[in-house]
């Protein structure tokens, strides 16, 4: 899949740490039931691998991908457990030269033009503007429209329900990320009716 069609297959993707193993496939299926089918399982925790195995396995409907990646040993081992895709919170030159040979999209976290230039120059047009809300939120993806129309992005960080819609207005916006879908308590309850609610209302956001 392309990373425009997986960014814009939900109008929210929700960005997850998983601390515990055995929620993984019922808090993706709780997503997906939801109306939230593109998936951000983090790095972050000792279980992010695993759980991206087990949700590409087991949970139909969900486009799962990686978040946190960092170099290209982690590329190549996200796709190699069966994400669509890997997010990085930042993009330098080892990693944008590792996305040239992935067999997935690399849709890299960017916070200046120089960076969004470096995407560029190895065939990126998609990326996640990050931490969205503390480099400029809006206004900066406005800016950023100016200069490189060519250019769609997933803002994440500090995004929430409440200011989710002026984001999905801009031209240049896909979908949004954020972790409001999944709270801890819910998903350590496992109350996944309250994340499928959590997601119906992320997938009427779209305008
Ligand atoms: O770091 C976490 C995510 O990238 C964004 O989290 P947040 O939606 O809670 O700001
Ligand atoms: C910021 C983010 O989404 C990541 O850690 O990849």
């Amino acid at each position: 899949m392309n990373p425009r069609d997986i960014l814009s297959a939900g109008a929210v993707v929700p960005v997850m740490a998983i601390d515990d193993i055995h929620t993984a496939v019922d808090l993706a299926h709780a997503l997906v039931a939801g109306g939230i089918p593109t998936l951000e399982i983090t790095l972050r925790t000792e279980h992010g691998l695993k759980a991206i195995e087990l949700i590409a396995k087991e949970v139909q409907g969900a486009i799962v991908g990686a978040g946190t990646v960092i170099n290209g040993e982690q590329l190549k081992a996200v796709a190699d457990v069966g994400a669509k895709f890997a997010i990085s919170p930042g993009l330098n030159i080892k990693l944008a030269e590792a996305s040239l040979n992935s067999s997935i999209p690399l849709i890299p976290g960017i916070a200046t033009a120089g960076e969004l230039m470096l995407g560029l120059e190895h065939g990126i047009d998609t990326m996640k503007l990050f931490p969205a809300e503390v480099v400029g939120g809006r206004d900066m993806l406005k800016a950023l429209h100016g200069p490189f129309p060519q250019v769609k992005f997933c803002p994440t960080g500090g995004i929430n329900l409440a200011s989710a819609p002026e984001y999905l207005k801009l031209p240049n916006v896909l979908c949004v990320g954020g972790t409001w879908l999944t709270p801890k308590d819910a998903v350590a309850n496992k109350d996944w009716d309250t994340i499928t609610r959590l997601a119906k209302e992320a997938s009427a956001l779209r305008p």
